[in-house]
């Protein structure tokens, strides 16, 4: 048992402390998952090196207002420098059913981050499925 990753929230950390962790996370074999919500987060997290996985977050955690607009419009900006850097993107919050899926994967994400709408449904391997719009067969 362990960890195999952990998330890196840039809202809550300077560009010192994301450089400093990612070194550690390196050192210890362990995946970083650098989360961004805005424009700003998003600059500072591409400007820095050895970062590869992004989570776009849809819910402000300031406000906890979500919308998975966000993911868009942070795609269409900052797409291509992410694609040039090899960079997954993973989709996260408030996603519920295939068509927010499918949303945030026609906006390039390859990857979602889902709590709410799994940890409420009592059959989680179901709950995933249905959530890709397939239907599980025990
Ligand atoms: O429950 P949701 O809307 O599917 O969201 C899951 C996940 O994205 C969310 O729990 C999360 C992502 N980053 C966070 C940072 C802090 C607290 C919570 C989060």
């Amino acid at each position: 048992m362990g960890a195999d990753a952990v998330l890196l929230i840039a809202a809550v950390l300077t560009d010192l402390d994301i450089k400093y962790f990612l070194r550690i996370c390196k050192e210890l074999g362990l995946t970083a998952l650098i989360e961004v919500h805005d424009e700003r987060e998003m600059e500072r997290v591409l400007a820095i090196n050895g970062v590869q996985l992004i989570g776009i977050n849809n819910r402000s955690l300031e406000t906890f207002i979500v919308d998975t607009s966000n993911t868009k419009t942070l795609l269409e900006k900052h797409g291509d420098a992410i694609r040039e850097k090899g960079i997954l993107v993973v989709g996260e919050s408030g996603l519920f059913n295939p068509d927010d899926v499918a949303y945030v994967q026609n906006a390039g994400v390859s990857a979602v981050l889902v709590g709410e709408s799994l940890v409420k449904q009592a059959d989680p391997g179901r709950a995933i499925a249905g959530l890709f719009g397939k239907e599980l067969v025990h």
